[in-house]
């Protein structure tokens, strides 16, 4: 069997830095991986990869084309379109050993994980090739130590499991850049318990108000349905690594997810719960 982990997440959220160290941690076990970088625009990662599209297409040749002349944005989405129209190279480079382990570094573009399909293009080209394939979403836990942040980046990770419909974990990367207060912090939002969340939220304007109740619904979305829950790991601990590496591979063995197939959830009865008394 061949396993896939594709390692999405926002610019900067350390997805390169988790591909090496997941490199080494199998390294360690004996057990080795193989990383492909399918970022067109990256400068330097810790790693050789052994597949780079790079070698099929620079985010520079869709910038400086005199005829494309895309912008940063927009030669991405041009790049990873390039390289699903030129699945015969991808599906060479990529070999037809039957027990592979690859983990692939996308771009830290969100727009290719919430709402282009691209990317479950590419899951799915990969299933067509044999692999069992899941996504891993970096958050950096940098941008979640607040009320409204943790919703956001909730909300992201929520629009990507649905777009990719793929078994998915959640990471909380570079928590060892957190102050103790900030992982205190922190940990009362993955007790998935609303009223954490809306500590931060101002509630004394009129617009305030507006967004106090929505947030509130949010958090009661998030409650009732335990949607979207984060992973926190620790780079520089290998037993976090572990742990989180066990998760996934277990996930990745049996297809199956945190919580992520939507038809699989035992829906909330409406008649229990209007949705808002846990605020009452
Ligand atoms: N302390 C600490 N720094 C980290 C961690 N992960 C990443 N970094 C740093 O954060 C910066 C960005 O990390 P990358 O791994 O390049 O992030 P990326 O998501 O691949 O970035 P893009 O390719 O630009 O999307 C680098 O300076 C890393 O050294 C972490 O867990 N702890």
């Amino acid at each position: 069997m061949r396993y896939a982990q594709l390692v999405m997440g926002p610019a900067g959220s350390g997805k390169s830095t988790y591909c090496s160290a997941i490199a080494q941690h199998f390294e360690n076990e004996r057990n080795p991986v193989t990383i492909v970088n399918l970022d067109p625009a990256a400068e330097r990662f810790d790693y050789s990869p052994t597949v780079d599209i790079r070698e099929l297409i620079h985010i520079d040749d869709a910038m400086e084309d005199e005829l494309l002349h895309f912008g940063p944005n927009g030669g991405l989405v041009f790049c990873m379109e390039y390289l699903m129209e030129n699945q015969e190279w991808f599906k060479e480079q990529l070999g037809d050993d039957d027990d592979d382990y690859i983990i692939f570094d996308l771009p830290g573009q969100i727009e290719l994980y919430t709402h282009m399909k691209t990317i479950k293009q590419l899951a799915e080209l990969l299933q067509n090739w044999g692999f069992n394939v899941c996504s891993v979403m970096l958050v950096d836990s940098q941008f979640m130590v607040d009320g409204p942040k943790f919703i956001s980046g909730t909300m992201a990770a929520l629009s990507v499991m649905i777009n990719l419909e793929l078994p998915h974990i959640n990471v909380l990367s570079k928590m060892d850049l957190l102050s103790k207060t900030a992982r205190k912090h922190l940990d009362n939002f993955l007790e998935p318990d609303p009223r954490a969340l809306l500590s931060d939220v101002k509630s004394n304007t009129a617009w305030g108000k507006k967004y106090c109740y929505l947030s509130k619904r949010i958090g009661q979305m998030i409650e009732d349905y335990s949607l979207v829950r984060f992973v926190p790991l620790n780079i520089k601990d290998e037993n976090s690594i572990a742990d989180l590496q066990l998760t996934i591979s277990t996930m990745i063995q049996f297809g199956e997810d945190q919580d992520v197939r939507m038809t699989d959830f035992d829906q909330p009865d409406p008649e229990d719960n209007d949705g808002t008394e846990a605020f009452d």
